[in-house]
């Protein structure tokens, strides 16, 4: 399943996920796939830690995507997901909705 663009509103998220790739982060306006690293957590800091470090740490927008061969799996720490708690990217003609895929070419993975 796949998350439209976001940024998590905690402190800090911390996710555990198999090998596939489906995380993106923006990164000057273009989508950059998170590779994961196998044993390991991968911790995003969230809109709290950007706001009491006054801007220091950023909370970036991400987002997941499907893709069409391999199952992707993973585990957020911070247990739900409400577009109320989530800030979303406007307009966003790409991250789709949720039962949307959004389809990474296997290809390109
Ligand atoms: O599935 C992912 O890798 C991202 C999950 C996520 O961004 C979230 O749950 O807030
Ligand atoms: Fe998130």
């Amino acid at each position: 399943m796949g998350l439209p663009a976001h940024t998590d509103h905690g402190l800090l998220t911390l996710l555990i996920q198999n090998d596939t790739v489906g995380l993106q982060v923006l990164h000057k306006d273009k989508w950059v796939n998170i590779h994961p690293i196998p044993n390991s957590f991968l911790a995003n800091n969230g809109d709290h830690i950007e706001i009491l470090s006054n801007g220091k740490y950023r909370s970036f927008f991400h987002r997941a995507v499907v893709n069409y061969r391999d199952v992707r799996k993973d585990i957020n720490s911070t247990g739900t997901w409400t577009g109320r708690r989530h800030r979303h990217e406007s307009g966003s003609n790409v991250a789709g909705r949720w039962s949307e895929p959004i389809g990474i070419p296997s290809n390109k993975i």
